[in-house]
C-alpha cells in the first residue's frame, strides 16, 4: 500500500513537471523569444540603459545592440557591468552580428549609482561631455522589496533609487534628448502600481515602513513621472512612455528569502509561468524604437499595446505636487 503511494506521488510529481516543461516550450510565450526586426533599424541611434547588467536592462540592452544601437549601460558596479557587456559582444558575435571588435564601442559602460545623487550628477556631467547625442534614454534599474535602507542622501531606497534618481537623471539629461529630437524616454514601472498611494506627509516612511507598499509607490511615482513630463515635453519632439513588463524571471526578487528547501519548487514555478528576461523585454524594445509608437507619449503599454491605468494614476493634481517635491528632494528647484 505504501509503495503504491510513493508511486503514485511520483508518477504524479513527474507528470506535473512534464506538463509545466511543455507549456513552458510550447507556449505562445517560446515564440516571443528571439527578436525579429530590422537589424540596421537603431543604427546612427545613442540608448541609454539604467541597470543594464541584469535581467531586463541586460535583455533590452542584448537586443537593442542587435538592432544597430549605440548602447550605454548606466551601472552601479563597474565589475557586473563589464562581464555582462563581454557577455552581450560575445553572444552577438555568435548570433551573427558584426562580431566582438566590430560592436567595440557600440556598447559603452559607464557607472551610475542611482543611490547616490553625486553619482547621478558625475553621471551626467561625464555623459554630457562625452556623448553628442541621445536619442532614447531607458528608465529601468530598480530595487524591490529590500529591507528598510537609506539612500547616500537619506531616502528610502525603493523610493530613491526607482523614483528619486531616475527623476534627476531624466531632468539632467533633457537638454541633450531635446537637441536629438525625434528622441524618447521609456520608463519601466509594474502593475503593483495599483497598491501604491502618494503619501507626500512620509515619502521617506520614517514614520512606518512596509517594503510592499514603498515598491508600489515608487512604481506608482513612475507613473505619475511619466505623465507630468509627457506634459511638459508637449511641442518638443521628445516622448515618454511607461509599462510594466509582466512577471519576469529576473534578480529583482534576491530580497525575497525562500529556505533552502522550497527553493527548487520556487525555481520551478518560475520557470514554467514566468517570462524570460527577453520576453519581459519585449514593451521597453517596442517603445524604444517601434514606428508605431511614433509621437505618442504619456502613455502606459504592457505587451507592447496600450493599457488603461488606473484614476490614482492619472491624478494631474497629485502628479505636479509629486514634481515639484522631487526636484526640491534633489536640489533642482531653479
Ligand atoms: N522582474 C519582474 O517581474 C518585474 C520587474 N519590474 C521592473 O523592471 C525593472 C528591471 O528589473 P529586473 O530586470 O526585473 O531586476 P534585476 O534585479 O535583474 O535588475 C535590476 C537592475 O537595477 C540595478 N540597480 C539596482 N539598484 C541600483 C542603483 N542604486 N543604481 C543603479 N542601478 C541599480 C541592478 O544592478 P545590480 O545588478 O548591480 O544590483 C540591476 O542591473 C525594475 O524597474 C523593476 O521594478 C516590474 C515589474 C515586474
Ligand atoms: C526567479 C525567482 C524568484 C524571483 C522573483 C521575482 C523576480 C519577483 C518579481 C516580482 C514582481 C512581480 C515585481 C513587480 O513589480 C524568487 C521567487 C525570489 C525565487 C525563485 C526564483
Amino acid at each position: 500500500m505504501a509503495v503504491a503511494s510513493v508511486a503514485a506521488a511520483l508518477l504524479a510529481a513527474l507528470g506535473g513537471a512534464l506538463w509545466l516543461a511543455a507549456r513552458r516550450l510550447s507556449g505562445p510565450r517560446s515564440q516571443r523569444q528571439q527578436g525579429g526586426g530590422d537589424p540596421g533599424l537603431m543604427h546612427g541611434k545613442t540608448v541609454l540603459i539604467t541597470g543594464a547588467n541584469s535581467g531586463l536592462g541586460r535583455a533590452t540592452a542584448a537586443e537593442l545592440l542587435r538592432l544597430g544601437a549605440r548602447v550605454i549601460m548606466g551601472c552601479r558596479d563597474r565589475a557586473r557591468a563589464e562581464e555582462a557587456a563581454g557577455q552581450l559582444r560575445q553572444e552577438l558575435g555568435q548570433a551573427g552580428g558584426a562580431g566582438p571588435d566590430a560592436t567595440d564601442g557600440q556598447l559603452v559602460v559607464k557607472e551610475l549609482d542611482l543611490a547616490s545623487l553625486r553619482s547621478v550628477r558625475a553621471f551626467c556631467q561625464e555623459l554630457l561631455q562625452e556623448e553628442p547625442r541621445l536619442d532614447v534614454l531607458i528608465n529601468n534599474a530598480g530595487v524591490f522589496h529590500c529591507p528598510y535602507m537609506k539612500t547616500e542622501d537619506g531616502f528610502e531606497m525603493q523610493f530613491g533609487v526607482n523614483h528619486l534618481g531616475h527623476f534627476l537623471l531624466t531632468n539632467l539629461l533633457l537638454g541633450l534628448l531635446k537637441s536629438s529630437a525625434p528622441s524618447r524616454i521609456v520608463v519601466v514601472s509594474s502593475k503593483l502600481y495599483k497598491y501604491g498611494e502618494i503619501n507626500f506627509e512620509d515619502l521617506n516612511s520614517e514614520q512606518s515602513y512596509n517594503k510592499s507598499f514603498c515598491y508600489s509607490r515608487s512604481k506608482l511615482a513612475n507613473i505619475l513621472f511619466t505623465r507630468e513630463l509627457a506634459r511638459r515635453l508637449e511641442g518638443t519632439n521628445v516622448t515618454v512612455n511607461v509599462l510594466h513588463p509582466g512577471v519576469v524571471r529576473t534578480n529583482l526578487g534576491r530580497h525575497i528569502h525562500i529556505p533552502l528547501l522550497a527553493r527548487p519548487l520556487f525555481n520551478l514555478v518560475s520557470w514554467a509561468f514566468f517570462k524570460t528576461p527577453l520576453e519581459g523585454a519585449q514593451t521597453s524594445i517596442y517603445l524604444a524604437c517601434s514606428p508605431d509608437v511614433e509621437g505618442v507619449s504619456g502613455r502606459y503599454f504592457g505587451d507592447c499595446k496600450e493599457e488603461e491605468l488606473l484614476p490614482k494614476a492619472m491624478d494631474e493634481s497629485v502628479a505636479r505636487k509629486l514634481w515639484d517635491i522631487s526636484e526640491v528632494m534633489v536640489g533642482i528647484l531653479k
